[in-house]
């Protein structure tokens, strides 16, 4: 061995163990093919008052590509709406990896489906006035520092923008995370009205990704903060299509993720998008939709004010529309999107986005490992129907739809 092994015995008995540190057993809150996440507390602290922290447990075992990505990548990075790495563990006995980071009590996925689980049992729960414009505040703030650190996102969708609960002292504030792909049938079987928040959809990717574009760019993160800005203000994601059955091709290719961005946005034309014959799919695309004219009578502001009242003159949807520029060489940079006339309105964005209002979400539920249950038969029902099915995840928490709304949830 490289080192002594007297020096060795004595690293390994001052090293501390992640056991040793938290307090994990049966609190285990997310779980994909990344690892699994535990809510915890240190052991040292009894006071209760101490925020929570999010334990990773990395899959698999020693520094694995994505290992060394995630850990390379947070640690250089530094942002009130960006999720921190607090502390690296590596057990060296069963070579595992674990990452400290700060909990997050909600996020973007859960609470508007609850507003929209609200809405449905005309239970409206009430909200500031700035709750919309504080959130796309702190994500253009979040996405502005990762931007000019040159990090690109690549799959902002709301579950990956979490929000500090109540008894964290950053109460309300945005913090943009990446949870990865969660495996699907760690969640009791219930209905399918909800798509689980992780399936990969593509109702954030932009129409140069679906068309063949081959690098990620900083516009394309824009796009998918315009869709989060839609979802936000009508509790609805704005280019909604339904999963595939089947696994997918690898092809980018999305005919009807496609059609329904037209049908909502209308058809490009060249004045719109100079450089749409340039992209590689572009072939299929004339294929499928030839020149668009059926798709002419729409556009967002139709969409927009017809379905939800908007005024196309208000300032909100004006940076809407910025954002879902088809062509991605006129979408906003982040720092640009932040200096529009919206932010500088009354009401002004706030740092908690909650302001002093109730926050009405449940907290994260605990999942047990025996609902894992390996033969349940519905589980192979849906593995057979191909992994893009969800199970809706049991952890949403849906109003109660009585009468009376309890005054505080998360207390
Ligand atoms: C392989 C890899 C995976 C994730 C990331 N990554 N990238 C980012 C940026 C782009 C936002 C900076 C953030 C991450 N990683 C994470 O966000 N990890 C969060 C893990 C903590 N999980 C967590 O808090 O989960 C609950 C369910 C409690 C919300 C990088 C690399």
């Amino acid at each position: 061995a490289w080192m002594d092994a007297d020096f060795r015995r004595q690293l390994s008995a001052q090293r501390e163990r992640v056991e040793d540190a938290f307090e994990f057993e049966g609190r285990k809150v997310g779980r994909g093919s990344y690892g699994q996440v535990f809510k915890t507390k240190p052991r040292s602290c009894a006071d209760a008052s101490a925020g929570d922290y999010a334990l990773k447990q990395i899959e698999g075992s020693g520094l694995s590509m994505s290992a060394c990505r995630e850990i390379a990548l947070l640690r250089e990075l530094k942002h009130p709406n960006v999720i921190s790495l607090k502390q690296v563990y590596l057990a060296h006995e069963t070579r595992q990896i674990w990452l400290l980071f700060d909990y997050a009590e909600h996020d973007l996925w859960r609470m508007i489906n609850f507003h929209a689980s609200a809405k449905k049992c005309n239970s409206q729960v009430s909200l500031p006035p700035n709750f919309t414009k504080s959130i796309m505040h702190q994500i253009l703030c979040g996405i502005h520092y990762l931007h000019s650190n040159w990090v690109l996102h690549r799959d902002l969708k709301p579950a990956n923008i979490l929000v500090m609960g109540a008894t964290s002292p950053e109460r309300g504030r945005v913090k943009i995370a990446d949870l990865g792909l969660a495996r699907l049938f760690h969640q009791p079987l219930t209905p399918l009205t909800e798509i689980d928040p992780v399936v990969v959809t593509f109702w954030y990717r932009a129409p140069e990704l679906l068309l063949g574009a081959r690098h990620y760019t900083k516009a394309i993160d824009l796009w998918a903060i315009g869709c989060i800005m839609a979802e936000l203000i009508t509790d609805k994601p704005l280019f909604y299509c339904k999963q595939e059955e089947d696994i997918k091709t690898s092809s980018p290719y999305n005919r009807d993720q496609l059609e329904r961005i037209f049908s909502v946005m209308g058809f490009p034309s060249q004045q719109d998008w100079r450089d749409l014959p340039h992209l590689p799919k572009y072939g299929d695309l004339v294929r499928n939709f030839g020149t668009g004219q059926q798709y002419a009578r729409f556009s967002l502001g139709r969409h927009m004010s017809r379905s939800f009242g908007m005024s196309e003159t208000s300032s909100e949807f004006r940076l809407l529309s910025r954002l879902l520029a088809m062509d991605p060489l006129r979408r906003p940079s982040a720092r640009e999107a932040l200096e529009d006339r919206y932010f500088l309105e009354e009401p002004r964005p706030a740092a908690d986005v909650f302001n002093d209002f109730d926050i009405p979400y449940g907290k994260r539920d605990f999942i047990s490992d025996s609902s894992d249950n390996k033969d349940d038969p519905a589980r192979l029902h849906f593995a057979s129907r191909g992994r893009h099915l969800a199970v809706a995840s049991q952890q949403q928490q849906r109003p109660i739809c009585s009468q009376q709304l309890p005054h505080r949830f998360d207390s």
